[in-house]
């Protein structure tokens, strides 16, 4: 049953070849949201999964797609909503973590006070490729001295290893080879 249940959210994920640059298999997440159905089974589905570590206190979404999946995690768990985004986009005082990208490094801001210390944080992302993106999460939610207690993505790309470079509990709904 639960096997189907995601097989369903699989099917709706299609893969397009060479975008957004010769190589690349882009898994892509958006044929979900086109189907009320099948985007309301995932959230569901995302929901039993945070609910395996006890007392998440804060999910924190990763820009872009993170932002798809986060704030309704949030509400279901009735725990505040806080985004992580590229420099230069928040508001306030923000702490900062730059990381390296394929080509280049980039760099990941979060709001000071956004969350709290000791408070145990829910990292979500539609996709864990190299796993870059989630390591420099997990490290500035980590810097701002709150608890990561899971990072969750919605896919993995087995063949990238990039659960090897976590350091917290990682999580995956539904992996591709
Ligand atoms: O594991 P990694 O190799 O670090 O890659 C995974 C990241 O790549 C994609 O985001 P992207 O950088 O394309 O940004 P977007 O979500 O704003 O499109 C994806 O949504 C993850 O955040
Ligand atoms: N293959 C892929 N598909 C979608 N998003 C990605 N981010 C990094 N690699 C990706």
């Amino acid at each position: 049953m639960a096997l189907q249940r995601l097989n369903r959210i699989r099917d709706a994920i299609t893969t397009i070849p060479d975008f957004p640059k010769p190589g690349i298999y882009f898994k892509d997440i958006f044929p979900i949201l086109g189907n009320p159905e099948v985007f309301s089974e995932l959230n569901e589905i995302i929901y039993e999964a945070s609910k395996s570590m006890p007392q998440v206190e804060c999910v924190v979404g990763l820009e872009s797609r993170g932002f798809l999946f986060g704030p309704i995690l949030a509400q279901k768990l009735k725990v505040p909503f806080v985004p992580i985004r590229k420099k230069g986009k928040l508001p306030g005082e923000v702490v900062s973590q730059t990381f390296e990208l394929e080509y280049g490094t980039d760099c990941f801001e979060i709001q000071r006070g956004s969350v709290t210390k000791g408070q145990k944080v829910l990292i979500i992302d539609d996709l864990l490729a190299t796993g870059g993106t989630m390591k420099a999460a997990s490290d500035l939610v980590t810097k701002v001295g709150a608890d990561v207690v899971l990072c969750l993505c919605i896919i993995e790309l087995l063949g990238l290893k990039g659960a090897k470079s976590l350091d917290k509990p990682f999580k995956s709904l539904i992996a591709f080879d």
